[in-house]
């Protein structure tokens, strides 16, 4: 029998380092799709790459991902082809691209349909996003045309939304361009009432009814704790995660968030208080992996995002005003990304422009739409200590 066909946009770090890896592992016949010619090129050269496995456990140790090809996403007709023959399709390529890729799905769903395939198709988005596999529903209805291809859409594809979590840093080896070093732990859990006709059988994925609680316990603890460190961390002129968490003064503050979002968390979904804290101290030692380099401009990529409502930082701080409980931390986190620069990073010249035209007090209410003068007050406060630390640096 020939092998099921899955088609992964984003062969970056977690398409290869962790989606990518577990499809084609599970049997699939992989094809990435990229922007990047040389990855292509390389993916069709060598049809495999290696993952390096950078940690404690499992140190050394090398996987090898066989039987994996690439398409340029722009090359629609090999596109239309793919999502024509494709069993799965998955997404890591940032939230900001899906709306980019949303034209050349629909284009490929409307061929599959005129090639009469009833089979169905599961479509995953894999970002540190809150709902977006829907978002890229949405996106991709506006491009359908035809009725036909709408209610093709409605009838065949799922597009169940997912929490995606291992640690894939910067890396490079012997100037492979295909080759990844990632942390041993990994976590994909897919909303499972989602999923359109059988259910995938993928290794490595799980499936759950309640996937809000792993969404926000995973946005709000890790990529929450990880955000607070990286803009402290440049903050104070760290280049790595790990430095910036060795200095006394950063690790309080990331620790002391994470608390008052997992206070807030426990709230919210019911999570048991002590087996919460020991969540939040195996991320802080995931973020501690001396094997693991991750730069602070990584994580710190695209601040305008990571201030918005329902994202790491306003996400949990939101939903511990809502139960009356303490916040500052997070406030401080959310002040020091209003003071990230880097020349670089497009979303932190138009944060920072945004803070000189209008002042931190309009641009913190209009870039995170908090409104209440109480909070305000305090990330208005915290950053004016924090500017002082930064031209102490400077
Ligand atoms: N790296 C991590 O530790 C990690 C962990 C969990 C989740 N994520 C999430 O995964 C997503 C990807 O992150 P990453 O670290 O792999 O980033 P990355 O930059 O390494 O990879 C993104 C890939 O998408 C490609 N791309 C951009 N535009 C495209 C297009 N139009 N068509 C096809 N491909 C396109 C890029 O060329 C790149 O190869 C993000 O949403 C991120 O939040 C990352
Ligand atoms: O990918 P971002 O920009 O949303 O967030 C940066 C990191 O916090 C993130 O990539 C983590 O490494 C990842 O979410 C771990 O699972």
């Amino acid at each position: 029998m020939p092998k099921q066909k899955a088609l992964h946009f984003g062969a970056g770090n977690i398409g290869r380092g962790f989606i990518g890896a577990l499809l084609a592992t599970a049997g699939y016949d992989l094809v990435f799709a990229d922007v990047v010619e040389n990855l292509i090129n390389a993916l069709n050269e060598r049809k495999e790459y290696e993952i390096y496995i950078l940690d404690l456990e499992r140190k050394g140790e090398v996987d090898t991902i066989k039987g994996v090809s690439g398409i340029i996403s722009t090359n629609q007709e090999a596109m239309n082809k793919t999502i024509t023959e494709a069993s799965i399709i998955t997404t890591a390529v940032g939230p900001n691209v899906l709306r980019i890729i949303a034209r050349g799905i629909a284009s490929g769903i409307s061929a599959r349909r005129k090639a009469g395939v009833t089979s169905e198709l599961n479509i995953i988005a894999c970002e540190n996003l809150t709902g977006a596999s829907s978002l890229l529903r949405e996106e991709v209805t506006k491009h359908l045309k035809e009725d036909a291809d709408k209610e093709y859409l409605d009838k065949y594809v799922g597009f169940p939304n997912c929490a995606v979590d291992r640690i894939v840093p910067p890396f490079s080896k012997d100037n492979n361009p295909l080759a990844v070093g990632v942390e041993n732990f990994y976590e994909w859990i897919v909303e499972e009432p989602a999923i359109k006709g059988k259910k995938p059988e993928i290794p490595g994925m799980k499936l759950t009814n309640n996937l809000t609680a792993f969404v926000q316990r995973k946005l709000f603890t890790l990529n929450c704790g990880h955000a607070v460190t990286a803009y402290l961390g440049f903050l104070k002129g760290y280049r790595t995660v790990d430095e910036a968490l060795n200095d006394p003064w950063i690790e309080d503050i990331v620790h002391k968030a994470m608390l008052e979002s997992g206070a807030a968390l426990c709230k919210k979904h019911s999570f048991n208080e002590e087996e919460h804290e020991k969540y939040i101290n195996k991320i802080q030692k995931r973020f501690r992996n001396p094997y693991i380099k991750d730069d602070v401009v990584r994580v710190g990529r695209e601040p305008i995002r990571k201030v918005t409502a329902g994202d790491r930082l306003v996400g949990p701080l939101s939903m511990a005003r809502e139960f009356g409980l303490g916040y500052s931390h997070l406030a401080k986190g959310i002040a020091a990304a209003f003071l990230y620069e880097n020349s670089e990073d497009k979303q932190s010249g138009e944060l920072r422009a945004k803070v000189e035209q209008k002042g931190i007090r309009e641009a913190v209410k209009e870039v995170t739409g908090l409104q209440d003068d109480q909070v305000v007050d305090e990330i208005v406060k915290s950053y004016g200590e924090l500017e002082g630390l930064k031209r102490t640096r400077l």
